[in-house]
Order: structure tokens, then sequence, then C-alpha cells
């Protein structure tokens, strides 16, 4: 006969671990700034992706040895690498920009609290600041406005989903603002079904949602039958009305860690049409920054052209001359100037390097308007990859 095992020692065994791992991450947290801080010195890449690799094959083999499974041990220390990246990009920042080093930052986002912008303003920050004074807006205008007039620090803004495309909204008030992009923060967009008592899906008649992802959701919604839908102003919106109600045949489509603000939980998880589904958001302000030498930068500039045959082209092929990459170009029409275009051109290169301010200095010749945007450090860490023989079993 077994012994008979006794769950809660069990369970203190386990927490007692967990504090321990935790322990270890922050160790290594603290060890990977000092690397940050003698990259500074040597004006040496954060990014060592050889290293990277070195490193997650030796874990995986080791990992193996142990009983761990080589795709585990690869997630995990992807993670943990990728905030060592993020953390140490955050610390030279500051060290290019010593303005940026206050400890409360005030940013003004789309929504309440529980939106998507919410919690990417809270991401964004997490390793940059202490404490985040937070300012609700009610448009995208709203928030251009209070980062204008000095009321708050930063505006967050969503420019782009992976599955509803850019928001022209945000591109259109670009067009007409001296801020400036100082940072960017790529957001999953992760749709579920939230309620504020337990419940089952047979149950629920109403779903409220703002109209974004109701429109993400539209398959799963389909397959419902006898709900009816209630259209809210915001996420938050929703979340809050849900939870003001306390019924168990009402849901709201939003996040899982937005939810838990208004003490909500997820019924079904997973619901969007897309499973991949991203919002990328970009950080505005009253003034440019630097971007540190050992950190991927990325420069926004906005482009008119006029009505020349080929004249787009001609700027494009100034960036691929001078070795530039374009990582994303975006056409908006210009008010007032109808069939004109204004070209948004994304550029994988820093403000400060010769090569692109020679590329603007011969663009701005073939061009009747240009402004830049700004120039700020790229936030997405694209993992490394391990060969598919040390993913293999032993
Ligand atoms: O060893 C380095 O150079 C680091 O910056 C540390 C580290 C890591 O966290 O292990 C992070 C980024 C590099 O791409 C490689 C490794």
């Amino acid at each position: 006969m077994n012994q008979a095992l006794d769950l809660n020692k069990i369970r203190e065994k386990i927490t007692e671990l967990d504090q321990q791992l935790l322990t270890l991450f922050a160790e290594r947290r603290a060890l990977t700034l000092n690397v940050a801080k003698s990259k500074a010195q040597q004006v040496r890449p954060v990014r060592d992706q050889q290293r990277e690799q070195e490193l997650l094959i030796s874990l995986i083999n080791k990992g193996k040895a142990l009983g761990l499974d080589a795709h585990y041990v690869t997630c995990i220390f992807q993670t943990i690498i990728e905030d060592s990246v993020l953390n140490q990009q955050a610390y030279l920042q500051t060290l290019a920009n010593p303005n940026m080093q206050e400890p409360t930052v005030s940013v003004a986002f789309l929504g309440a609290k529980g939106s998507y912008s919410y919690l990417a303003s809270h991401r964004y920050f997490s390793r940059r600041a202490e404490k985040i004074i937070e300012h609700g807006c009610q448009s995208f205008y709203d928030i251009m406005q209070q980062v204008e007039s000095g009321m708050v620090d930063y505006g967050m803004l969503p420019i782009e989903n992976t599955s509803s495309g850019s928001i022209n909204e945000v591109y259109d008030i670009l067009q007409h603002t001296n801020l400036s992009i100082v940072g960017e923060i790529t957001q999953p967009i992760e749709h579920c079904l939230l309620t504020a008592v337990n419940s089952q899906l047979s149950k629920i008649r109403t779903i409220y949602a703002h109209g974004q992802p109701f429109a993400q959701c539209s398959n799963f919604l389909d397959k419902q039958k006898n709900i009816r839908i209630e259209y809210c102003e915001s996420t938050a919106d929703a979340m809050a009305k849900v939870y003001q109600l306390q019924d168990d045949s009402v849901a709201v489509i939003g996040s899982e860690e937005g939810g838990s603000l208004y003490q909500l939980h997820a019924l079904e998880k997973s619901i969007a049409n897309q499973v991949e589904n991203h919002s990328r958001f970009i950080l505005v302000a009253r003034k440019p920054i630097d971007v540190a030498e050992q950190i991927p930068a990325k420069t926004t500039l906005i482009i008119a052209t006029g009505h020349k045959p080929g004249a787009l082209v001609e700027c494009l092929m100034v960036l691929k001359n001078k070795g530039i990459n374009m990582c994303k170009l975006e056409s908006r029409p210009i008010q007032g100037r109808p069939w004109e275009e204004m070209f948004y051109i994304d550029v994988e290169a820093n403000l400060k390097h010769l090569a692109l301010q020679e590329a603007i200095t011969e663009i701005t010749e073939q061009t009747h308007f240009i402004k830049i945007l700004g120039c700020y450090p790229i936030e997405h860490i694209s993992p490394t990859n391990v060969p598919s023989s040390a993913l293999a079993d032993a």
C-alpha cells in the first residue's frame, strides 16, 4: 500500500520551491543589469544571439538529463532572456536620456482600468517607473491634447492590430501634432468571455462588448444561440457593467487580466477568430528621445511626394541604396487635397546614424513635406531559434 500523500505538505514544498525560483530570477536579473553596464562601457549591442543559442542548447541538454521536456525548457528560458534584453534596453535608455529617470510618470490612454491600452501602459512602464498616474481618456484626440497641454507626460496609442490592420484615426492625428514617438510595445490581445459569478455558457443570455472585440470574435458568437449583444463605449465600461449586475446570465468580452481588475473570471478563453491577435501601441511625449547605440532603433517619418510619377519609389530607393530596412509603409489621404497621399515610413535605423541622416537629406530634396515623428527602441524581441536537432528527444 502507498503511504497516504499529504496534499498540504506537498503544496508547502511547491510554494517553497517557487519562492526559491523567484529569488533566483531576481538574482539573474540583477546580474544582467551588470551586463548592461559593461556593455554601456564597451558600446556592445545588448543582443548576442550566438550566446543565447549556446545557452539554450546547453540548458536543453541539461534539462533532458533531468527528465525535462526540450520545448518546456526553451519556452521558459526564451521568456527569461526576453525579460533580460528588455530590462537592459530600459536601463541603457535611462543612461542615454537622464531626464527619463522620473520614478512617477503620468500616462493618458484610451478607456478605463482594464482596457487593452491600460494594460499596455502598465506593461510598458513596469520596468521604467515606480508609479503610474493613470488618465483614462474618451478619444485618441483627448490623449494627444492631454500630452500637448502638459497635463500628462505620455500618451499610449494603439497604431495597428494583426487582425484588423492599421488604426487610421491615430495615423491622421499624428500628421498634425508636434509630439514625438518615444517608444512602442506590442500587446497580445486575448479575448475571453468573462462573468462576475459562476456560470455556464448555456446560461448566458446577454453579452456586453465593445465593437472591436465583438467583430474579432464573430465566429464564436455566431455559434451561440439566443444571445443578445449589448454594445458598450469601451471594454472597460462593459466589464464594469457586468460586475455591477452580478448575474449568471450576462457576460463580457475582454482580457482575463483586465477582467481580474473587476473581479471577473473567464468562462471561455481564446474566443477570437484569430488565435494570434496582437496590437502594437506607440508612446508619445512632448520631447524626442535619444536611442542608445547598443539598442536596435526604429525611426518613423511622414512624407508627401506630390503628383510626380515614381516619386515614392525614388524615396524608397534612397533607403535601399543606404542599406536601410523599411519595416512599414502606410498611406493616408491628405485632408483638403483630394487624391494626394501622405506616406508613413518606419525604418529600422537610429536617427543619429549618418546613413539615415544622409537618406533624410536626399528624401527632403525629393518631397514637398517631411516630418520626423520620432526615433525609439524596437521593443519586439524575436526569440532566438534553437536547431531542431537540439529539440529532438534524446
Ligand atoms: O550575456 C549577455 O551578453 C547578456 O546580455 C545576457 C543575456 C541573457 O539574459 O542570458 C541576454 C541577452 C543576450 O542576447 C545574451 C544573453
